[in-house]
């Protein structure tokens, strides 16, 4: 301080000081117009969709919360007029989080052929979104384990899940539906998210959790829990967010989820892991074929902390309990709006369980329920935008466009799949459209192109790419099964005097089957 002051007197001083500061001065210009100005230079060529909050947003955030309460009213309007006005090319939109450039799914086969996987960054986006540091996700985010036991172990091992599944489903929906032959008239949200979760948490664990009713309420609650504390913090300017964090009750609910998990699992994790120093001492066929298995088998590092293990259980219920059940709750939306199809997929589930059992290549033999789940989630996705990728490295077009590195990017999913270019009357509900598709082919390719796991430029809603959903076999077999356990047992329709689904709910980026919708399931007799 005596210091400064002694230079602040002497002329010569004051002088030094001033030149210091024009240098810093123009030094935090330079880096302003290099890292922001430039960059929102080049975008500010690429047309905007929605309200645009100007040039000064980037610099003062003057403007963004209006054009963000406009995309979280409307944004479904405005990616669908914006995609056909920009067909074949890209628009930006700004979001609830960021601003994404919105390419058209034309862009993909440049993107696989000329831009490498690494300039492709997902988990950067990801965590910003989901504010990792503070919802805890970014320790599962430090690894790709999570995605690795998905795409191996787990999609190898669904031969093995299918009778377990096939159980788990029976047991919910004796426990929750009445069982005698009276109708019952039931809140499909909770309905379908318990026999989701259990299924789900069969798969986690084994049937000790999935029966477990504080962890199933755990695989409930913590993606909402997870979404209220982002949506909350993204309020809050990035230096202000550790001493708001700790104070939120959805972040004392996520501790308490994560508490949950280490009771439900962290036992079960000790045991896998002493049985691995033994050296796997199980007898042929008696492996375990859960997630805790693969996680303990493929874990190095940090990942083998028990805390973290446990994150990595509670990501699974984020990735997989509300698409899963949001999807289920569609389907049977759809099967009560367009009741033709029942008799139809009954007799397709009757004839291949009788021959086949509740076996993988029953389940793959499904192909009129396949079709009527991807119809279904065709018409009604998890959420508007998929592909989302924030550019490690600028990136530049055939057509001249360059992004610059920091950009994020995405793909309107919604808005593709209601496209006539791809689909014929896109807006008509087609049970059997894949199934149609898939007769018409003699190429086993293009025929699998049409189930409903598979991705493709018409088909986005698992994303694309490398880093496309790797949980989307078991997320199919997963539905069939508890579908196909319904429909076999029951008639399903809307309460007396509706005959339309309900509209979906849709907020911001994300889409929702209306949570308060009934549906009467009337038992069947054989
Ligand atoms: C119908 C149900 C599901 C839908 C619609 C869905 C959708 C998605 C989408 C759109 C992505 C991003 C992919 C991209 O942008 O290219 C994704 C990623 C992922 N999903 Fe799914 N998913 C479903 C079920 C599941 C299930 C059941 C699991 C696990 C058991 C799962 C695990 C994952 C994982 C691990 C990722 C990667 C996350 C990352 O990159 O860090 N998903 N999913």
């Amino acid at each position: 301080m005596e210091g400064l002051e002694v230079l602040l007197r002497n002329p010569a001083g004051r002088e030094q000081t001033r030149g210091l500061a024009v240098v810093v001065i123009t030094l935090t210009v330079l880096y302003w117009s290099y890292a922001y100005l430039l960059p929102s230079l080049r975008l500010s060529k690429i047309p905007k969709a929605g309200k645009d909050p100007g040039f000064l947003a980037s610099l003062f955030g003057i403007g963004l919360a209006e054009a963000k309460r406009d995309f979280k009213k409307n944004g479904l309007r405005i990616l669908n007029e914006a995609y056909l006005k920009n067909k074949g090319s890209m628009f930006r939109v700004q979001t609830l989080n960021e601003e994404r450039v919105v390419l058209s799914p034309s862009y993909i086969e440049e993107i696989n052929k000329n831009v490498p996987e690494g300039v492709l960054n997902v988990t950067d986006g990801l965590s910003e979104r989901l504010m990792g540091p503070f919802t805890n996700l970014d320790v599962v985010f430090n690894s790709d384990m999570h995605i690795e036991v998905c795409r191996s172990p787990l999609t190898q091992n669904l031969p093995k899940l299918i009778a377990p599944l096939r159980e788990e489903a029976e047991y919910w929906l004796e426990r929750r539906i009445p069982g005698d032959d009276a109708e019952s008239e039931l809140n499909v949200h909770e309905l379908i998210v318990r026999v989701i979760s259990g299924t789900a948490t069969r798969m986690l664990s084994g049937p000790e959790a999935s029966r477990d009713p504080e962890w199933l309420e755990t695989a409930a609650l913590y993606s909402y829990d997870v979404v209220v504390v982002a949506q909350t913090l993204r309020h809050f300017h990035p230096l202000l967010r550790p001493f708001i964090a700790p104070f939120l009750d959805s972040k004392k609910k996520l501790d308490k989820h994560l508490g949950v998990a280490k009771k439900t699992f962290r036992g079960l994790f000790i045991q896998r892991m002493e049985q691995q120093d033994r050296g796997w001492d199980f007898a042929a066929g008696e492996k375990p074929a859960d997630m805790v298995q693969w996680m303990v088998e493929a874990a190095k590092g940090s990942d083998r902390d028990l805390d973290v293990l446990a994150m990595n259980m509670l990501f699974m219920t984020l990735a997989g309990v509300h698409t899963s059940a949001n999807t289920t709750m569609h389907a049977l939306f759809d099967l009560c709006a367009h009741p033709q199809f029942a008799q139809p997929l009954r007799d397709e589930i009757q004839e291949v369980t009788d021959q086949d059992g509740w076996t993988m290549a029953a389940m793959s033999r499904l192909k009129k329920l396949d079709s009527f789940i991807k119809e279904s989630q065709r018409l009604n996705q998890t959420v508007l935008m998929t592909f989302n990728r924030k550019l490690a490295k600028s990136v530049e077009f055939a057509d001249g466009t360059v992004l610059p590195r920091g950009t994020c990017i995405t793909m309107p999913s919604v808005a593709v799949s209601r496209d006539p270019t791809y689909f014929e009357n896109p807006d008509e509900f087609d049970g059997f459209r894949f199934y149609d598709k898939r007769s018409a082919t003699a190429s086993k390719s293009e025929a699998n192109r049409q189930s409903f796991a598979a991705i493709g430029p018409d088909n986005l809603a698992f994303g694309f790419g490398k880093t496309a959903c790797p949980g989307r076999f078991f997320a199919g077999t997963q539905i069939k099964v508890v579908l196909a356990s319904i429909i076999l047992r029951y008639d399903v329709s809307f309460p007396k005097g509706q005959t339309k689904r309900p509209e979906n709910i849709y907020k911001g980026g994300l889409i929702q089957p209306d949570p308060r919708q009934k549906i009467v399931f009337k038992r069947r007799v054989e």
